[in-house]
């Protein structure tokens, strides 16, 4: 028998329990699906860093360079996943994603902190964009303080404007640059969406980058005569490095060249030996990859 009180009678008056609105059922199950995902990407995530962890812990890297970052095989990284890439979610979203976790790698393999020079709030925004929301980014009034600044151990990057012909003297930092104690490494964005004019900086660290695969390589050139534009290309071309960019300065009596060319150029390459021009590698990056 059943007591009378286990017996759930409708009331006079009362309305029935509301039969659940079947979109609130699939959005609930849909729900559930992403949160199952989720826990796996943050099972996944911490299991990456506890590698990341184990790699610092070895001391494999240790003595190698001054900053733990290593822009080319973070390009590596990148270059494989945009490749496997497919599906809805942006390929900008995916490389944001790997930003962030590529940041806090570095920043878990001791400090990790960066430099800016931004001529513009863009620029400001690519490095932190590209340093991830996490690391701390100081601003420099000068491309020379964000340079003594990694010089001097304070940061472990400078972000720079990227080189353009008609600036001024103390505006042409690669003019000065201390090579090869500090090189170029990266150029950002590593990511941007084809077909447009994306705003770009360079990264210098202390130490060369490390390379890629596809990596192009910054040369200044220290001209003895004043030899044209024309000639120099030619020049380049016919030692085995032609260039893909070449910026030509006059500051004084000094004549000087900033050329870009494909590959990794070390500064014993017998290639440079053949130039009519004193030439010093500045560093270099991995290509940057521009989408559809
Ligand atoms: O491969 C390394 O040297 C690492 O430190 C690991 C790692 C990564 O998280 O994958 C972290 C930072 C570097 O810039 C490159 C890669």
């Amino acid at each position: 028998m059943t007591a009378p009180h286990d017996i759930d009678l409708p009331t006079a008056g009362s309305t029935p329990a509301a039969a659940p609105n079947p979109s609130d059922t699939a959005l609930a199950a849909l729900r559930a699906e992403i949160d199952v995902l989720d826990d796996r990407l943050h099972e996944l995530v911490m299991r990456r860093a506890d590698v990341v962890a184990r790699l610092a812990a070895s001391g494999i890297k240790a003595g190698r360079q001054a900053s733990p970052l290593r822009p080319g095989r973070e390009a590596m990284i990148l270059r494989r996943l945009l490749r496997r890439h497919a599906g809805p979610l942006p390929p900008g979203a995916l490389v944001q994603l790997w930003r962030e976790i590529l940041a806090g790698s570095s920043a878990m393999q001791g400090g990790f902190s960066v430099a800016v020079y931004a001529r513009g709030p863009e620029q400001a925004r690519l490095a932190r964009e590209h340093f991830g929301s996490q690391t701390p980014l100081r601003s420099h009034e000068t491309a020379a303080r964000a340079l003594a600044a990694v010089a001097n151990g304070e940061a472990q990057v400078a972000v720079l404007p990227l080189p353009e012909e008609a600036e001024a003297p103390e505006a042409a930092w690669w003019t000065g640059l201390d090579s090869p104690r500090l090189q170029v490494v990266a150029r950002l964005p590593f990511w941007a969406p084809g077909g447009e004019n994306v705003p770009e900086a360079l990264a210098v660290t202390q130490g060369a980058a490390d390379p890629s695969g596809a990596d192009r390589t910054l040369l200044r050139l220290e001209l003895a005569d004043d030899r044209g534009r024309a000639q120099l290309a030619a020049a380049l071309t016919a030692a085995g490095l032609p260039p893909r960019l070449l910026q030509l300065r006059r500051d004084g009596g000094v004549v000087r060249a900033l050329a870009e060319v494909d590959g990794v150029v070390a500064a014993d390459d017998p290639r440079l030996g053949s130039l009519p021009a004193r030439a010093l590698p500045l560093g270099g990056y991995a290509v940057p990859e521009r989408g559809e």
